[in-house]
């Protein structure tokens, strides 16, 4: 997710913006669906990894993300690889 909010969005909208999708990512973290969230160093920018039963509740929890308006989002999908020791 590379998130682009404009530089003129009022502070005090954008404070809130932020403070919202701080919540609703900790509470997709605490139901297990976002289980990974990385900073891409020196970018404003993260990689995520969700745990979703399929497209549409990704589609679902992404488009519910308070700062989706100015995100762009690529969506990689991932299957568990034979040789993964934790799929075993
Ligand atoms: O800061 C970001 O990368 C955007 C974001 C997603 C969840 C969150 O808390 O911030």
């Amino acid at each position: 997710m590379d998130v682009d909010i404009p530089r003129d969005l009022d502070p005090e909208v954008r404070q809130e913006l932020v403070a919202r999708e701080k919540a609703y990512c900790r509470e997709l973290q605490e139901s297990g669906e976002w289980v990974h969230i990385w900073r891409c160093v020196g970018q404003y920018a993260n990689i995520s990894v969700f745990d979703v039963a399929d497209n549409e509740a990704l589609h679902a929890l992404l488009w519910r993300l308070p700062l989706f308006p100015y995100l762009r989002i690529e969506v990689t999908p991932l299957a568990r690889h034979p040789s993964d020791l934790a799929a075993a």
